[in-house]
């Protein structure tokens, strides 16, 4: 029996972890639930798994939802409560879908605490990579990527040696907006951003997928999961979203991964590693699509990832600025404040005053996020 902690059950990646989970009993035991202010569906998730412990976001949620609980269910609140929810429990597996860098001192713990990461929360990676990866190093920890492309890569690498491959290529399907002209974009509202082609995600990542920063944060995600240079890093567009990335030899056998675009297969991979077990899912019936499309990536159509790159490429608080600024800015979009292509606009003028640190502990990783979201809320 592996025994799983959810954090963000509440959310799209969250809710389909424990779908995984109630598909096979027999396998899997919750143990704990951390979500932020969905109190109501945290409380029927915790009657259902019945896990030791669950969080939520603040002191009164967690005092509503301990109200409607029984008492054996410990309820805690705030970032030392997802610390607790991390690390405090008997999970021998964490899967991180929380939204957003809030992930960050909840993955440490859970890294230091010798569980397993199933990482869904790529925003962790771009905002302190090299803490979270010597980390797990040290510790022996072993973090299998949920994200969909690094699930595939991680399945085409197979384990082989470093010297035997060229390159990455990730896919991306171009977003709510992949067939429109940047002139087009000037008036979009939500809702339409809302509109993802292929899957159903949370609000903050279907945004980040219209504006390519989606594709900019998972660039830096591989660079990090898989200790690969940018350089040897490609970002291709399939609209379909049925390969899910591929992983280029040096014999130039290209080896990819495709499915439905169904989130349940990456996360119920994760979760029976390193073995295969059915997935709640529909099998992929490619003779019904017929043809499968590509597109050279459009860095001018897109600057949101050629910045991604270039925050890459400069590490340090680059990247923990580029998320920061993106978490902030897409917020204000959702809230009305700010216009599209004003999401692209607010990153490129906080990292333009940005002044980097090359290699930031934790505190200076945090105080630079504190920065980046001050400066994302003026702009
Ligand atoms: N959705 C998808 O298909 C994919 C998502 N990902 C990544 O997975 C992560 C989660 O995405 P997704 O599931 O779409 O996001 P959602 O917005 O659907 O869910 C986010 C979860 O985080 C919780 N949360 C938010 N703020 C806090 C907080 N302060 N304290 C505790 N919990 C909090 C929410 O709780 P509540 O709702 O109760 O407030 C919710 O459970 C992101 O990093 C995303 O990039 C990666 C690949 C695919
Ligand atoms: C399902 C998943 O992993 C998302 O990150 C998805 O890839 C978003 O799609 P695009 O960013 O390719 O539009
Ligand atoms: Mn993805």
């Amino acid at each position: 029996m592996k025994k799983i902690a959810v954090l963000g059950s509440t959310g799209s990646i969250g809710t389909q972890t424990l779908d995984v989970i109630e598909h096979a009993p027999e396998h899997y035991a919750v143990t704990a639930l951390a979500a932020g202010g969905n109190v109501g569906l945290l409380v029927e998730q915790a009657m259902r798994h019945r896990p030791r412990l669950v969080c939520l976001g603040t002191r009164e949620a967690a005092q509503e939802a301990a109200r409607l609980l029984p008492g054996h269910i410990r309820v805690v609140h705030g970032e030392e409560g997802l610390i607790e929810a991390a690390a405090a429990t008997e999970a021998d597996l964490v899967v991180t879908a929380l939204v957003g860098s809030i992930g960050l001192r909840s993955t440490l713990a859970a890294i230091d605490a010798g569980k397993t990461i199933g990482l869904a929360n790529k925003e962790t990676l771009v905002t302190a990579g090299h803490l979270v990866m010597a980390r797990a190093k040290a510790r022996n920890c072993t973090i299998l990527p949920i994200d969909s492309e690094h699930s595939a890569i991680f399945q085409c690498l197979a384990g082989a040696p470093a010297h035997e491959v060229n390159k990455l290529v990730l896919t991306a399907s171009g977003g709510s907006f992949r067939d429109r002209s940047r002139e087009q974009l000037r008036d979009v509202t939500v809702k339409e951003a809302l509109q993802h082609p292929n899957w159903a995600m949370g609000a903050k990542i279907t945004i980040d997928s219209a504006t390519m920063v989606n594709k900019g944060l998972e660039v830096i995600e591989a660079h990090w999961l898989f200790d690969m240079p940018y350089d040897r890093i490609e970002v291709l567009i399939h609209p379909q979203s049925i390969i899910h990335s591929m992983v280029e030899f040096v014999d130039y056998s290209c080896v990819a991964q495709l499915g439905n675009p169904d989130m349940r297969v990456p996360i119920g991979y994760a979760l029976a590693y390193p073995g295969r077990r059915p997935t709640p899912t529909s099998p992929l019936r490619l003779a019904e699509l017929g043809t499968l499309d590509f597109r050279e990536m459009d860095y001018e159509r897109y600057r949101c990832l050629a910045l991604a790159f270039a925050c890459g490429r400069q590490g340090g608080t680059a990247t923990t600025v580029f998320n920061a600024a993106n978490e902030v800015a897409v917020a204000r979009f959702l809230a009305g404040e700010l216009a599209f292509l004003d999401i692209e606009r607010v990153l490129e003028t906080v990292l333009e005053r940005h002044v980097p640190v090359a290699t930031p502990d934790l505190a200076t990783i945090e105080e630079a996020d504190a920065w980046a979201r001050n400066a994302a809320g003026g702009l």
